[in-house]
């Protein structure tokens, strides 16, 4: 009988940065996130070039039942006084839960249902934070430093951007140097 050992990919925990393993790397702009900060104006003022995340994900073969593992490494930042973040989605297959695990830094996992209930969940190294199907997910970095969270999630999930035409309805601002909640509902 052969036994193979084949090295695993692996999150240093320091940069939460996979070490090894196909990879595949993927970084978003602000100049990609259009429509997704409550400035406009504040966002057309900043350079469009700047990484505001990347994700790195083990590329998973989509098989039946197969899950996707990704990194997600979120630059810190504002546009005007809102903290950077993701543009947020729900899955496509929207009873497709999502598992995310604070790695490094600080901020906040928003959650919205579809009957539009916000909530917010601090992500920090070791949280660990299940995501219910049929909820919108968006990372928010609230820190000095890179914020990186682990993600798990099924293959099959996808991703429905379209669905949050009207956004998120809470918002997370810096006021006074400190960290703030806004109601906020698109005209
Ligand atoms: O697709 P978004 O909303 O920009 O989020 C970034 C990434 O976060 C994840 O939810 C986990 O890494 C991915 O599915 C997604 O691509
Ligand atoms: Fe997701």
């Amino acid at each position: 009988m052969t036994i193979s050992i084949t090295q695993p990919p692996q999150v240093a925990w320091a940069s939460g940065q996979f070490t090894n393993g196909p990879l595949i790397r993927k970084s978003t702009r602000l100049q990609n996130l259009t429509h997704v900060f409550m400035d406009e104006k504040a966002w057309l003022a900043c350079d469009p070039q700047q990484i505001v995340y990347d994700v790195e994900m083990v590329d998973s073969a989509p098989i039946a039942g197969a899950l996707y593992t990704g990194v997600t490494h979120l630059q810190p930042g504002k546009v005007g006084d809102e903290y950077f973040m993701t543009r947020g989605h729900f899955h496509a297959q929207r009873e497709q839960g999502e598992v995310y695990y604070g790695l490094r830094g600080s901020g906040l996992l928003l959650l919205q249902d579809e009957k539009g209930t916000a909530r917010l969940e601090p992500v920090f190294p070791g949280s660990v934070h299940i995501i219910p199907g049929f909820t919108a997910h968006r990372l928010i970095n609230t820190g000095n430093d890179i914020l990186s969270a682990l993600a798990v999630w099924p293959c099959a999930a996808g991703h429905d951007y379209a669905a949050l035409t009207q956004g998120f309805n809470l918002r997370v601002v810096e006021e006074v140097g400190r960290v703030q909640l806004k109601e906020y509902h698109h005209d």
